[in-house]
């Protein structure tokens, strides 16, 4: 958590570098090296999606060197959304932070929160689904709970109940649903949220930022991948991402 907000205040940057690698070995290795090099000076986290690398031979070693090439200061998320009972969910942390060296993870909290507790270790983050940025999201997230609200704010509200009594809790809202981020931001008021969505989903990062930054103007890692992956010139893509964050955070949207 210390190391996130010191990389939040010295990037001034809520932008969280998404690491989805497609293509080829020897292309994927280059480009990489290229993204991490060419974004992190405006990086406030990285996030490798572990699918990503597990779907290649040798994946699991190209996630610990494209781990080890970010810069020390900055915030490594592992999303794996993992989830399964504690036994295994230990073995689970155990190679998110040991072998891989993350700061922080991605899990999916179905199973109750015997699911998240293995990740809580001190200096790291949990990041837990909450209102995801996908479009069948409804179908799950939308339920109505028979004490009112819906799953998604039932999760919300364990979440940060968990946070409040263990801590290291931050949410995944998805920017896709402003309107749900709001929501999920008055039932959870202090946490981090990690939003996917900006980017290739089409998620509008004002009305995010409005939606959801909280009064000290931070709160808020805005994850974008593919847009920063596929980009001529990663270093001007993340600049003005930056940039435009930093001009609606100064205007408090
Ligand atoms: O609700 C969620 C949770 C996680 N993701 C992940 O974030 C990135 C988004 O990639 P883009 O290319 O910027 O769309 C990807 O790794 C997803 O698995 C999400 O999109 N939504």
């Amino acid at each position: 958590m210390q190391k996130l907000i010191q990389r939040v205040q010295k990037a001034n940057s809520l932008l969280c570098v998404g690491l989805d690698p497609v293509g080829d070995d020897a292309q994927v290795a280059r480009r990489l090296a290229d993204v991490i090099d060419q974004t992190h000076e405006f990086a406030a986290a990285f996030k490798p999606n572990l699918a990503f690398f597990l779907s290649r031979e040798n994946g699991v070693q190209l996630l610990r060197e494209t781990v080890q090439r970010i810069p020390q200061d900055i915030p490594v998320i592992l999303d794996g959304k993992f989830g399964d009972i504690a036994s295994t969910a230990e073995h689970y942390a155990r190679f998110a932070y040991d072998v891989v060296g993350a700061d922080a993870v991605t899990v999916n909290p179905y199973m109750g929160d015997d699911a998240v507790r293995p990740f809580v270790r001190e200096g790291k983050l949990v990041f837990v689904l909450a209102k995801t940025s996908n479009k069948s999201q409804y179908s799950m997230q939308n339920m109505a709970l028979t004490r009112g609200g819906s799953l998604a704010h039932g999760v919300a509200t364990v979440a940060c109940r968990l946070d409040a009594e263990i801590g290291g809790i931050g949410l995944v809202v998805g920017a896709t649903y402003p309107e749900a981020l709001a929501d999920v931001r008055e039932i959870c008021p202090e946490q981090w949220f990690l939003v996917p969505g900006v980017g290739a989903q089409g998620g509008d990062l004002a009305a995010t930022l409005r939606a959801g930054l909280r009064p000290d103007g931070a709160g808020l890692l805005i994850n974008t991948s593919r847009a920063l992956w596929q980009a001529e010139d990663a270093a001007v893509t993340a600049r003005d991402l930056v940039a435009q964050m930093r001009e609606l955070r100064a205007v408090g949207v």
